[in-house]
């Protein structure tokens, strides 16, 4: 479904992305990890559009898209999720959703309104539909992120750092929607996280792709990458060091 062939990317002298590779089958659920600054959200950023790849290629269903503008990849059917979580605080949470479904439904209101709802119902945020988001917690925000995402129909979504500042709670029912995405909706799902205990035991992850210093240094099923010594070298070890992160 996707395929991320030899991409680079430079910041200056920073190089974020050198010359990886990897590529996403239909109905998996795909891990992106790695230290911080290590190029997860620089990879996203060039599937998604938002940034060009010094080189290398991104073909999505047999077609190359790096380089091509953010709504045209979003209309192709990637949409994704950001970090920072980007709703409008003025509007209310349908509202927030339509806004991406509407170029989907290539702005029919009627369908652009019933696929917001049924994303808003997904997540669990419909009876909120009316609320200004400005009187949503953090925690129901990160769902709206998620809602709409999914509200303009996509085949593969781009999760970052959904997890981030949860509470456990909050984290398990977000797994199982996450699962939910893939089992019930058929949505392939790429997702960078830093909260291992979420990417190793609660979402199924088929595979786990580990990024350092922009470099790719492992990719497997995610028992094989606990047991990766380069991988704990790099990342995994250090946070159990920290004492702050747990995995089980
Ligand atoms: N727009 C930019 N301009 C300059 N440098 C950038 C830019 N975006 C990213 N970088 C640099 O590229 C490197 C990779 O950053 P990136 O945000 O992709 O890492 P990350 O793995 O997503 O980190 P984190 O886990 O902290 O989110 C970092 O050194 C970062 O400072």
């Amino acid at each position: 479904m996707l395929e991320i062939k030899n991409i680079s990317k430079n910041f200056g002298g920073i190089k974020a992305l050198n010359n990886v590779s990897l590529s996403i089958e239909k109905d998996e659920i795909v891990g992106l990890i790695g230290p911080n600054g290590s190029g997860k959200t620089t990879l996203f950023n060039i599937v998604s559009g938002l940034i060009k790849p010094d080189s290398g290629a991104v073909i999505f269903s047999g077609k190359r898209i790096e380089g091509l503008q953010p709504e045209v990849i979003s209309l192709s059917g990637i949409t994704r999720t950001f970090q920072e979580v980007r709703v409008i605080d003025s509007l209310n949470v349908l509202e927030n959703t339509m806004i991406a479904s509407l170029p989907h439904f290539k702005m029919n209101y009627h369908i652009a309104s019933d696929a917001a709802i049924e994303a808003l119902e997904i997540v669990g945020l419909k009876d909120r539909a009316q609320t200004p988001v400005s009187k949503l917690k953090d925690g129901e925000k990160r769902l709206l992120e998620l809602a709409r995402a999914i509200a303009a129909n996509p085949k593969l979504v781009l999760l970052d750092e959904i997890m981030a500042g949860l509470m456990e709670k909050e984290q398990s029912r977000l797994a199982n929607l996450i699962n939910m995405l893939r089992n019930e909706l058929e949505i392939t799902v790429f997702w960078i996280e830093h909260v291992l205990r979420a990417m190793f035991r609660l979402v199924e992850v088929d595979r786990i792709v580990v990024l350092n210093w922009g470099n790719k240094i492992a990719e497997g099923a995610p028992d094989e990458i606990l047991r990766n010594n380069e991988v704990i070298e790099a990342y995994l070890g250090k946070i159990r060091g920290l004492g702050g992160e747990t995995i089980a």
